[in-house]
């Protein structure tokens, strides 16, 4: 059976990365994604403000929604200090699988723990199962429309604190208007947009970041 377009980023990665180099492996993405097979990974001009929101965050506890190839869960991972982790949340078994082959070769996959399933069933399983108290920093790249529900889950399920920081992908393409609406108009979070294009094209897009309660955050310190 033909190869899928996501088992060919892992081949092109496991020949032309180095083990356990996360850059390399960032390149390799890229470079395959832009000049072969275009891709859903959040690309590296978006992947620039992903990394200054994650180390404005500093997270010791970090979730992912959606992992896909595990490109922006790289980008994260190599940003963390010691002792702290990432949780990454896919449904789809394929990217999983290949998600957790190329975090390998990364060499991060004691830092990064990717969880097969849908959002909504996990969320509610981090506390506990998962021994997570509070999340830090959270990045929101999943199905659109699930976004603002997801993020209202997080609220219910009491795994944001005053501080956590959220980010969004895809704000403008494909668009997530739905978490637009609840977020800009929810007084407990301050939200900045961040302009830029679809990976791997000129084509607009832009990153959305919301902090919850900053100022109660400020006031603690
Ligand atoms: O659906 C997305 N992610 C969740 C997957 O489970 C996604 C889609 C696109 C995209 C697709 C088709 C197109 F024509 C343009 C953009 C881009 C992204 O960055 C994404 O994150
Ligand atoms: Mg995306």
């Amino acid at each position: 059976m033909d190869q899928s377009k996501e088992q060919r980023i892992l081949n092109s990665v496991s020949y032309n990365a180095v083990k356990g180099d996360p850059e390399s492996v960032i390149n390799c993405i890229d470079k395959y994604c832009s000049q072969y097979e275009w891709a859903m990974n959040v690309g590296d001009e978006k992947g620039t403000i992903l990394d200054k929101v994650v180390e404005e965050a500093d997270p010791s506890v970090a979730l992912e929604l959606g992992t896909y190839c595990g490109y922006s869960a790289i980008r994260i991972a190599r940003l963390l200090k010691p002792n702290t982790r990432l949780l990454t949340i896919e449904f789809n078994p394929e990217f999983a699988s290949i998600a957790k082959e190329i975090i390998e070769i990364a060499g991060l996959s004691e830092k990064v723990t990717i969880l097969e399933g849908h959002s909504e069933d996990i969320i509610p399983q981090l506390k506990k199962k998962y021994e997570v108290e509070t999340l830090d920093f959270v990045f929101l790249d999943h199905w659109k429309e699930r976004y603002a529900p997801d993020t209202i889950l997080l609220e219910e399920c009491g795994l944001l604190r005053k501080g956590s920081i959220l980010l969004a992908d895809n704000i403008i393409y494909p668009g997530a208007p739905e978490f637009i609406k609840y977020i800009r108009s929810n007084k407990r979070f301050e939200c900045t947009s961040y302009p830029s294009h679809l990976e791997y094209m000129k084509v607009e897009d832009a990153m959305e970041k919301a902090v919850k309660d900053p100022g109660a955050a400020a006031m603690l310190f």
